[in-house]
């Protein structure tokens, strides 16, 4: 049987990439993050649970330079990802939808989100 050339759709590599394209992207990619980030804490708190012992085994791991890392890269992802939400939230008023106007939410999440990871791990990590 012969195949029939048909239509198809177009791909995701045709597309010109646009920043309000990647932030969307950016953020299911977060939301994921943030289950496997939020699995973590949860093993800290059973851990915690379990007594001394235990939670000084973990916060050894934690304090490793692959553990700060990971944590690291979770405050980012749940902060890009609360931005994310708040970006949505004010979509739902209907305001800041013209063009120019969501490049400009797109880039203060990214901006945002970088800055504020920063804030939070100078006062509760780094200067602590
Ligand atoms: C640990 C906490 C969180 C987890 C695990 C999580 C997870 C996720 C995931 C997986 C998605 C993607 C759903 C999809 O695209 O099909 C999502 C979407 C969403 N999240 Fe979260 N989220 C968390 C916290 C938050 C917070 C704090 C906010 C708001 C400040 C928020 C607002 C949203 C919104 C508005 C969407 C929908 C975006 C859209 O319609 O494209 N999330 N979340």
């Amino acid at each position: 049987m012969s195949v029939r050339a048909r239509p198809t759709s177009p791909h995701l590599q045709i597309y010109r990439w646009t920043i309000t394209m990647a932030m969307s992207i950016l953020h299911r990619a977060t939301g994921i993050a943030n289950y496997a980030g939020m699995a973590l804490f949860v093993i800290w708190l059973v851990a915690a649970a379990m007594g001394q012992d235990t939670l000084t085994s973990l916060n050894y791991i934690f304090a490793s330079w692959f553990g700060q890392l990971v944590l690291f890269g979770f405050t980012w992802s749940l902060v890009h990802h609360m931005l994310g939400g708040i970006r949505h939230f004010v979509w739902d008023t209907a305001a800041m939808m013209e063009p120019g106007q969501r490049e400009t939410m797109a880039w203060a999440t990214i901006v945002g989100s970088v800055v504020l990871t920063l804030i939070i791990w100078t006062i509760f990590v780094w200067a602590a």
